[in-house]
């Protein structure tokens, strides 16, 4: 088995923050809005992210492989809520149907965010964002964030921060619908054992503790995949992997989940 400590990025952004949560640390007067796990050859289809805001992100869209006609990859995405300020928001699809005209009018008049469909959220929920959805995420919020590694994002609206904005890309590959909250939302509890995402781009489950669940979710996942420790440390081989670290494993079978832990794994399909 092969297995290792996955390098971070921190990368700076308006929305960031100048003080992160433990076991995170800000380098002085930056903003740090993503911390980010590069992955090993074996898992370079997928990202892992923490995501801490302090402001809102851009009203955005990302673009599904087929969009892109074999050049680049798309962004399916994933966010679990790790923490939320009272009153924290996101954005997911619109309220009521919007076509491409009323779309591009109100991204350019700022309207746009009025027409979004906004939900306040709390630790444990938990997204599927399909590439073409228009979403935004507010102020306040930790997140994890798995997604197709891919940094293609559209924005249609940044709050006249002067950030590039890429509207008519963004309104080829936009849909103007509702999002399917019955289907891509959930809340997941922290002794939760579950699978969250089972395609079609990559495969995502929380592991909480080693509970009777967890083996037949555990082999689901074939190859390599990547450990995100939430609470507790995963013991891979003789590496210990700690909450804000995360490690990739060739398999499972030199793999402890700690009994009293949360743990995410991931691997791209
Ligand atoms: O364009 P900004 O506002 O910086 O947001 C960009 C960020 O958006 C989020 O929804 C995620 O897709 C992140 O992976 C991405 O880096």
């Amino acid at each position: 088995m092969t297995q290792a400590v996955l390098p971070t990025k921190t990368v700076a952004k308006i929305w960031g923050r100048e003080t992160l949560p433990a076991p995170f640390t800000a380098p002085a007067g930056e903003r740090i809005g993503e911390i980010w796990f590069d992955p090993p050859p074996a898992l370079d289809r997928l990202l892992a992210k923490y995501l801490f805001t302090s402001d809102k992100l851009s009203v955005q869209v990302h673009p599904r492989d087929e969009d892109l006609g074999g050049a680049g990859s798309g962004k399916e995405e994933c966010w679990l809520v790790i923490a939320a300020e009272p009153g924290a928001r996101l954005a997911l699809g619109f309220s009521a149907p919007v076509d491409p005209e009323q779309m591009r009018t109100a991204a350019l008049d700022g309207s746009i965010e009025d027409l979004l469909d906004w939900r306040d959220v709390s630790a444990g929920e938990f997204f599927y964002i399909p590439a073409g959805t228009v979403h935004a995420i507010g102020a306040g919020l930790s997140l994890v964030e798995i997604q197709q590694n891919s940094e293609i994002t559209y924005r249609l609206y940044d709050y006249g921060r002067p950030r590039a904005l890429h509207l008519d890309e963004a309104i080829a590959v936009a849909s103007g619908g509702v999002f399917d909250a019955g289907r891509y939302a959930s809340t997941i509890a922290a002794d939760e054992t579950r699978l969250l995402v089972d395609g079609p781009k990559f495969r995502l489950a929380q592991i909480a503790g080693y509970a009777e669940g967890a083996a037949a979710i555990l082999g689901k996942f074939t190859g390599a995949a990547q450990l995100l420790p939430l609470s507790g440390s995963v013991r891979v081989a003789d590496l210990t992997v700690e909450p804000g670290q995360s490690a990739w494993a060739s398999g499972f079978q030199d793999v402890t989940f700690a009994s009293e832990g949360r743990c995410l794994i991931a691997a791209p399909l």
